[in-house]
């Protein structure tokens, strides 16, 4: 039988839960790549860009004065180690933006997504994102889309600057604060990590926990979280 939880809000993961994970680690970020050398120097009065710089300075060590290419360096070995620094997450933000207004990038969701999403929406729950990925890249990955633009189903975007990080209760606290408040089991998180799962059910969220085939954390251990293959395996319902 489909399992059915009630709530009001759908919080959502993307990599993993919404986009296969090869959608961001080999389509975005090897678009990203070769990029972020050329969007810096390009750059040089930007604020985001002159932040992000400044910080990735200071967590890798290197000197203020530290050329583009040190930068770099520093930036494409965090993307190899798949390590989610916010202001790698910013760079590459922007980068995608200009990629997805471009269309030289189209964001592809599992076939199961978008038609959930809609049914959600139309259903009259309310929509929002929790990811690594900058609300700047966020948007503009749901701005250009194989199903089109999907920016109107989502009421927020939640990234690591403006909720904190994803292993940490206090980030979905800081959420449910920023969509209005609703008391937290009227909140569903749906997400591929089994952490990120235990920190949302940690503030008191309901937590399903997408063991997608293929996917990274397909065999994972997802402890007392519901868990689903696929947004076909359940249902959210309105709460009264
Ligand atoms: C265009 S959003 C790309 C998502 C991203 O950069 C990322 O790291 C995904 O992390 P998530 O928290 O959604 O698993
Ligand atoms: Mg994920």
């Amino acid at each position: 039988m489909t399992d059915t939880l009630s709530a009001q809000w759908v919080v959502l993961d993307i990599e993993g839960t919404l986009m296969p994970t090869a959608g961001v680690h080999v389509v975005l970020y090897d678009y990203a790549r070769p990029r972020l050398g050329p969007w810096i120097d390009a750059h040089p009065t930007d604020p985001v860009v002159v932040a992000a710089v400044a910080r990735v300075k200071a967590e890798a060590g290197l000197p203020a004065d530290a050329d583009t290419a040190a930068v770099v360096a520093v930036l494409h070995g965090w993307m190899a180690a798949d390590r989610k620094a916010a202001p790698l997450k910013e760079l590459q933000g922007l980068i995608w933006q200009d990629g997805y207004a471009r269309r030289d990038l189209v964001s592809e969701y599992f076939p199961d997504v978008v038609p959930a999403l809609r049914g959600w929406d139309e259903a009259g729950l309310k929509l929002a994102v929790f990811s690594s990925g900058s609300v700047a890249g966020q948007i503009a990955s749901f701005s250009t889309t194989t199903e089109g633009d999907l920016t109107t189903l989502f009421r927020h975007h939640f990234d690591t600057v403006n909720a904190g990080p994803k292993r940490e209760a206090a980030s979905y606290a800081a959420i449910a604060e920023g969509i209005g408040g609703p008391t937290p089991p009227r909140i569903v998180f749906l997400s591929d990590v089994p952490a990120e799962l235990d920190a949302a059910a940690e503030a008191g969220w309901q937590t399903v926990g997408l063991a997608r085939a293929g996917e990274p954390y397909a065999d994972a251990d997802f402890g007392d979280h519901r868990v689903a293959k696929s947004f076909d395996d359940f249902r959210i319902v309105p709460d009264a």
